[in-house]
């Protein structure tokens, strides 16, 4: 075949593009096909496909979506975990004439693939899927407004993360950090398709996130069940609609600086270099005003898991709820008030650093506001330590470190020297592992027993809990320390012998954390094999206060029966006072969303499209576009989208947990 046929056919794709010359990623590799044909051999040896297609990939339930999304982002942490002991055993030992095993070319993009993979396919994932399954429980809906958007939204994300793990094993990922700040993500100096890779997989994911945060705003605000002012909604409630407008907010800017970094990489554009008329601040202001909303659309949802596990474990109304909405709002709006903090070494002079700085502590007021009222939920409470409560209490302590440490940051001149320093790197880990994912942690060990039936083992969840816990301050403390000696980020190589130590002692941190991570998935694995010793027949296993405690374990695909009227805030802690009885006649058919394959076939020629831009094919790229707009169009005109669950099949199920919890009250 003659070269210009190839070009056309394959772009720049060639043979150099495979890893064949690098041993590790070799082996990696081998082992990821492996595991992949060992996954694939066993669910068709099991026969599990036909299950998975109709009950999982194609289903527009919210309770299956979000937990299609925690499965998502479990296994991407395992993949940026890996990463990260990679970064922290590269460390450890490179140290004087010790080059390490990694070299800069491959660091570079390992703590790049790192931040981006953890931030926006472990972080938004577990977040999103929380929101997903628990929103519609807690306002009495039976789904989403629009379900079959949410599958759509959730495969785009998977499409996502499916392109930044290809850049693994063909071509390579950004070597630029995790925000690809111009002018080093321009074609001048990142020439390979690295930045294509993190572009294409970052616009791709952004429309999942974007369309299912205008998704969960629009049921929120109008699918509540009667009664449910939105004073009366719960505060999980409360800040998933808060994060939701954060986000429909900050992502189309997020979406507008890729484009316009893509214009300036595919078609000469100079937005972001001086040469030609751009300029590179404008990149870093619109990066940073997503990019700061960003990190408080992470930890907005945990903070309100926070306050539901508070609440329901110290058996008691959370304790000042209308300061704790006021709080979410203020949070809300300050976050759009403070990004240039991630720059005060820029040049914006005294004045503005002055505001950006002011602004950034005032958020210290709200979320202070909110720990104080977890505590005082706490006090006097019968405080019940289970592990979602521990969690919790893990979490206000390490939190409080990481936020503390962010308004030194806040401090300009202070940020001078902290700036870019592993300082920095401590904090916001310090707050994203002791927020987002202790949050996390507290919110799967709470709802799980909703989703399956039976709680999570506590002895590994214990396991688990104090690896994480101890592992997290072992990991990070010493990079407090080194940052105050003036250590910054992104290193990969140091002559100074006297700091080896503080990675040393980093590096075991990281491994306690591995500990903590192989817990968790021997918790799940354990419980599921021993579910029936941890079965929990009543629906209800923490004594909850909100309407998602009120049905089945797992609901009944229609969530409720019979649409709950609302009275108080703790709507079914009023039920349960109440006596109110289940009602039990009267049953009427139920209008459901069909499942669709529609989602899934417009994720694969969303990875065909990016894919196919990354390498310049662009015959493929024209192909699998025109194949967007058809099955687009063409799922306009399916008209088949709903169906009817008999009143007859209703007043079964119902019947059956009617027995079932009758059964369950005997054996109590
Ligand atoms: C979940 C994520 C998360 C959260 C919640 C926060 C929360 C905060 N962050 Fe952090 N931050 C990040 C993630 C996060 N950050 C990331 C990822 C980066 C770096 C990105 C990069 O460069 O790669 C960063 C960087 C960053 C910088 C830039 C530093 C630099 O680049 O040089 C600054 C500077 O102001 C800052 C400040 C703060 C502040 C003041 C808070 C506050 O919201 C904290 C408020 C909380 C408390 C203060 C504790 C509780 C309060 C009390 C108990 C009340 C009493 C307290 C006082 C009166 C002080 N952060
Ligand atoms: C689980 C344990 C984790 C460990 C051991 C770890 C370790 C590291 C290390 C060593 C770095 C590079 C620091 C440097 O610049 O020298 C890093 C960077 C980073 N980490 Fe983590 N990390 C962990 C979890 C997380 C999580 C959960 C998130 C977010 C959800 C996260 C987000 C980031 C980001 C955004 C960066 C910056 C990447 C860049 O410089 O571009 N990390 N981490
Ligand atoms: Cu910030």
């Amino acid at each position: 075949m003659s070269d210009t046929l190839l070009k056309t056919i394959f772009g720049r794709l060639t043979l150099e593009s495979f890893p064949i010359h690098e041993p590790i990623i070799l082996g990696t590799f081998i082992a990821v096909m492996l595991g992949g044909i060992a996954l694939v051999g066993a669910i068709t040896y099991f026969k599990l496909w036909k299950w998975l297609w109709t009950e999982w990939f194609t289903s527009v339930d919210h309770k299956k979506v979000g937990i299609m999304y925690m499965v998502l982002g479990t296994v991407m942490l395992l993949r940026g975990f890996s990463d990260a002991i990679m970064m922290r055993a590269q460390q450890a030992m490179a140290f004087g004439a010790n080059e390490g095993y990694l070299n800069a070319h491959h660091y570079d993009q390992v703590f790049t693939a790192h931040g981006v993979i953890m931030i926006f396919f472990v972080a938004m994932p577990f977040v999103t899927g929380i929101m997903n399954y628990v929103v519609p429980l807690q306002i009495g809906a039976r789904d989403v407004s629009f379900p079959f958007l949410n599958n759509f939204s959730f495969w785009m994300t998977a499409a996502g993360a499916v392109i930044v793990m290809a850049s693994l094993f063909v071509g390579e990922f950004a070597r630029t950090g995790w925000l690809a700040m111009a002018p080093l993500s321009g074609l001048d100096y990142s020439p390979d398709v690295g930045v294509d890779y993190y572009v294409w997989a970052l616009q791709i994911a952004g429309v999942g996130t974007l369309l299912s945060g205008v998704n969960l705003i629009a049921t929120i605000v109008k699918m509540r069940a009667p009664g449910m002012t939105m004073f009366k909604m719960p505060i999980f409630t409360w800040s998933a609609l808060v994060t939701n407008v954060l986000i429909v907010a900050a992502f189309p800017v997020l979406t507008a600086v890729l484009a316009m970094l893509s214009l300036d990489r595919y078609v000469g554009t100079h937005f972001f270099t001086n040469t030609g008329g751009g300029n590179p601040m404008m990149y870093v202001n619109m990066i940073w005003i997503w990019g700061h909303p960003e990190v408080y659309i992470l930890i907005l949802p945990l903070f309100g898991v926070f306050s539901e596990v508070t609440s329901t474990f110290s058996g008691k109304r959370l304790f000042g709820y209308t300061s704790m909405v006021y709080a979410l709002l203020v949070i809300c709006i300050l976050a759009y008030l403070v990004w240039l903090h991630h720059f005060f070494t820029m040049g914006s002079g005294a004045s503005v650093n002055s505001f950006f700085g002011i602004t950034t502590m005032i958020i210290s007021i709200p979320t202070g506001a909110k720990i104080f009222n977890w505590l005082f939920t706490m006090y006097k409470g019968r405080i019940r330590f289970e592990l979602p409560m521990m969690w919790t209490v893990a979490f206000m302590l390490t939190f409080v470190v990481g936020g503390m440490t962010g308004v030194l940051l806040a401090v300009p001149p202070a940020d001078f020297q902290l700036h870019n320093s592993l300082f920095l790197v401590a904090h916001f880990h310090n707050v994203i592992i002791g927020g987002v994912l202790f949050g996390a942690f507290a919110a799967i060990n709470y709802w799980f027993p909703k989703a399956f039936g039976f709680k999570l083992d506590p002895w590994w969840g214990k396991v688990s809990f104090w690896s994480w816990v101890v592992g997290f301050w072992v990991a990070f403390m010493p990079l407090y320390v080194l940052g105050l000696m003036g250590v910054t980020r992104r290193l990969r190589h140091f002559d100074d012998p006297s700091l080896q130590i503080w990675f040393i002692i980093a590096a075991v941190g990281a491994a306690m954390i591995a500990v903590g991570i192989a817990a968790f998935l021997i918790q799940i694995y354990v419980s599921f094999r021993d579910r029936e010793r941890l079965r929990d027949w009543t629906g209800d296993p923490w004594d909850g206060r909100s309407l998602e405690w009120a049905t089945s374990s797992p609901p009944p695909a229609y969530n409720f029966a019979f649409t709950p009227v609302i009275h108080d805030l703790d709507a079914y802690y009023d039920m349960k006072s109440r006596n109110a009885e289940r009602p039990l006649t009267g049953f009427r058919d139920i209008h459901m969303p069909k499942n669709t394959g529609t989602g899934v076939v417009l994720a694969g020629l969303s990875v065909a499209f990016g894919l196919s831009m990354i390498w310049y094919m662009w015959w493929l790229s024209a192909l699998s576009f025109a194949g967007i707009l058809a099955v687009s169009i063409f799922h306009t005109f399916n008209y088949d989208r709903d169906f009817h669950i008999h009143a007859d099949e209703v007043e079964r199920t119902e019947e059956e947990r009617t027995r079932i919890l009758a059964n369950a009250a005997a054996g109590a």
